[in-house]
């Protein structure tokens, strides 16, 4: 009996409020140390602690089997291999809502192409990334956050990639991760072949950063900032100044003694044009612009496009933006980056092929010939869909393969003879709309998995 755990505490419990008992009427101490072998309590003792031993390998097991959702029996089949932390689960069952997202086409060669590259590295490649992964953990309460769901990409040298978004996709985190601001959760990526988790610091001698918001000294100048980071890319004596002259020059920080003004006098499209001058000088052979012309007027913008531009025929660019015009102007290939993941990769040329597939003609005429415009829409192309209505002004998107151009123009003109028209336009799709369009899906596919 005493070798149920319940029962051997019970005997326990028994005996010693026996002899208290007795030891009160009696006037004498209770149970005593000596007595322990003359009752039993010794085996009663020696039975609790090994029953104590037992019942904590049993719990473990028990915890170890709760962590093996999928198969409950896999601990016992191999009980020394190490299971997942709890945080671990968590993530996997919080990345799981994605996972069942089919993957693109052209996400999934990229995928393959790394996956081919890392069995055989290829030098053409300045950065590599497979299934980089990154999760910012849990702190005051909330959840772990996964900013990168495993991101693979290969970027060649003379290749500027544009990372385009929505707030909050985890463009910046990529960033950070790469320029080992943040340790990557899981996956791997090297940059000139070497692992950015084992050879940062070689690393750095290579590459170039543009960060977000601008990092400058307010005492020092803009030269004194070249000065400094030109040093840290090992240049010295006439081509350090030479390159930093140069730097200023093309950015246009060099004249009217700007170059020698504090940083903290700069405005902020100054330091802007500074902090993208710091990101190239010593020529790197990778750079990271994070939004490099964010509150940049027209002109210094188009300067700094043409300094860029000029810069990637010997290095990998990964530029990320909000600006489509950017975008289209500067990157060889682009890739659209919702909630974490690539959700298309590809040049600006074939993502509007791909995901446009439309025209959009808008037509604005006084609000009582709205139906009449409905009509005409319709008469033209069946299949098309409104897409915007404002104050007499409708946008409709009509299928490419429903209309010739020259039919519209003609339908619009004979349109034209029995209602108003204001004004009305028929427009390719832009890049604009295939960002949108990718957002929006891969966002509303988010909410309702
Ligand atoms: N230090 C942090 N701790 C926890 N979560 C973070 C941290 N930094 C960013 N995040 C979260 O990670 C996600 C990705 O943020 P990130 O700044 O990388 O996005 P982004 O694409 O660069 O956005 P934007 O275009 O606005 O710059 C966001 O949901 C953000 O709230």
């Amino acid at each position: 009996m005493e070798l149920y755990p319940g029962f051997s505490l019970y005997r326990a419990l028994y005996e010693f409020s026996n002899y208290a008992v007795q030891g009160s009427l009696n006037r004498n101490a209770g149970m005593k140390w000596e007595d322990f072998s003359s009752n039993g309590m010794d085996e009663v003792f020696a039975i609790i602690i090994l029953e104590w031993f037992l019942a904590l390998i049993a719990a473990y097991c028990m915890d170890r089997v709760s962590l093996s959702v999928k198969d409950p029996f896999s601990y016992f089949k191999n009980p020394f291999k190490k299971s997942p932390s709890p945080q671990r689960t968590s993530l996997e069952q919080q990345g799981s809502e994605v996972s069942v997202e089919i993957e693109r086409l052209d996400v999934a060669q990229e995928s393959e192409k790394v996956e081919h590259m890392m069995l055989e590295p290829s030098t053409r490649y300045a950065i590599v990334c497979d299934k980089l992964k990154m999760v910012y953990p849990s702190r005051d309460g909330n959840p772990p956050k996964v900013a990168v769901r495993g991101l693979s990409l290969a970027v060649p040298l003379g290749e500027c990639f544009g990372m385009l978004g929505p707030n909050g996709a985890g463009k910046t985190s990529f960033i950070n991760t790469m320029i080992g601001l943040v340790k990557p959760t899981s996956g791997s990526a090297f940059v000139q072949s070497l692992d950015i988790c084992k050879d940062m610091d070689r690393v750095y001698t290579s590459m170039g950063v543009c960060p977000q918001h601008d990092l400058l000294w307010e005492t020092l100048t803009g030269r004194e900032h070249l000065l400094f980071y030109g040093r840290l890319k090992s240049l010295k004596g006439s081509d350090l100044n030479q390159a930093v002259e140069e730097s200023l020059k093309s950015v246009n920080l060099f004249d009217d003694g700007v170059a020698d003004k504090p940083a903290g006098k700069y405005s902020g499209g100054m330091k802007r044009r500074l902090s993208v001058a710091i990101s190239l000088i010593g020529s790197p052979k990778v750079v990271y612009m994070d939004e490099p012309s964010t509150g940049l007027d027209p002109a210094s913008r188009m300067n700094l496009w043409t300094v860029i531009k000029c810069a990637k025929k010997h290095t990998a660019i990964i530029l990320t933006t909000h600006s489509m015009e950017e975008a289209e102007f500067l990157c060889d290939r682009l890739g659209i980056f919702v909630d974490g993941r690539l959700q298309c990769i590809g040049n600006s040329k074939e993502l509007k092929e791909r995901y446009g597939g439309s025209y959009v003609l808008t037509m604005t005429t006084s609000s009582e010939h709205e139906k009449d415009v409905e009509r005409f829409v319709e008469n033209v192309s069946p299949n098309a869909k409104k897409i915007y209505h404002i104050a007499g002004t409708q946008k409709f998107e009509i299928p490419k393969e429903e209309i010739r151009i020259l039919e519209v123009f003609q339908a619009v003109e004979k349109a034209k003879s029995s209602f108003r028209v204001f004004a009305w336009g028929l427009a390719d799709t832009t890049l604009e709309d295939v960002f949108i369009k990718v957002a929006r899906t891969t966002q509303a596919f988010n909410v309702f998995s």
